[in-house]
Order: structure tokens, then sequence, then C-alpha cells
């Protein structure tokens, strides 16, 4: 089945179980932080494999210690889907074992 645009109440309920993660335009976005540099890469390696499978693919936009994914359906027009809020959960599932926290760090590299 193709994917249909979310409706606004459909993302805010969304965002609401996604703890740091915005609507950014037509856009859902996360910026991870780490501690060390290599962590934010290798969870880009990671994201790219669930974005394989998944068939649905994220921006990532690696920074100093900071990953931002940004996602929306390109199928659509670029307009928020379930398959947007289906790749966040996934992600969000295997962040913390990178030790991703939320957020940009303080020195403000974003
Ligand atoms: C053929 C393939 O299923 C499509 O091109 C997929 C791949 N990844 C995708 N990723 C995103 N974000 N949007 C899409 O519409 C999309 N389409």
């Amino acid at each position: 089945m193709s994917p249909r645009p979310l409706t606004p109440e459909e993302i805010d309920g969304a965002l609401a179980e996604l703890p740091g993660w915005r609507l950014a335009g037509d856009r859902l976005e996360r910026t991870y932080s780490f501690a060390r540099h290599l962590q934010a890469a290798v969870l880009v390696v990671h994201v790219a494999r669930l974005q394989d499978e998944l068939d649905h693919h994220a921006d990532l936009l690696l920074g100093y210690n900071t990953l931002r994914v940004s996602v929306n359906t390109h199928s659509v027009g670029g307009k928020v889907t379930g398959l947007d809020v289906g790749l966040a959960r996934r992600i969000e599932e295997i962040a913390p074992a990178h030790g991703a926290e939320a957020g940009a760090p303080a020195h403000g590299a974003e």
C-alpha cells in the first residue's frame, strides 16, 4: 500500500511518543549528540543498514559529535508519513546503545 501524508493531529500524536523529535517544515528531525565523534559515525552506518532493510532513507548529517536525522517521504511529495514515524521509532531503539543523547552539544556545532 502506498503511504499517505499524516494529518497534523497524527503527526502530533506520533511526536508525543518520540521525545527529542520535532517537525521542521515537512520533515521529522532529531539531533543526537555523543561524547565522541566515532560513536556518531558508527550510528550512521547502523542507521544506513536499517534504512536499507526498511527501504526508507533519511538525510543524515554527521557533525562534530552530532548526528542530525531528517526525514520525509519523497514519493508523496516530501510529506511526513507513517514510514517516517516507523523509521524514527527504529532509530530510537538503536541509538542509546551507541551513546546517543538528545540535542546539540553545548559548543553549538549545529
Ligand atoms: C524504490 C524505493 O522503494 C523508493 O525509492 C524509496 C526508497 N527510500 C525512500 N526514502 C524516503 N525518505 N522516501 C521515499 O519515498 C523513498 N522511497
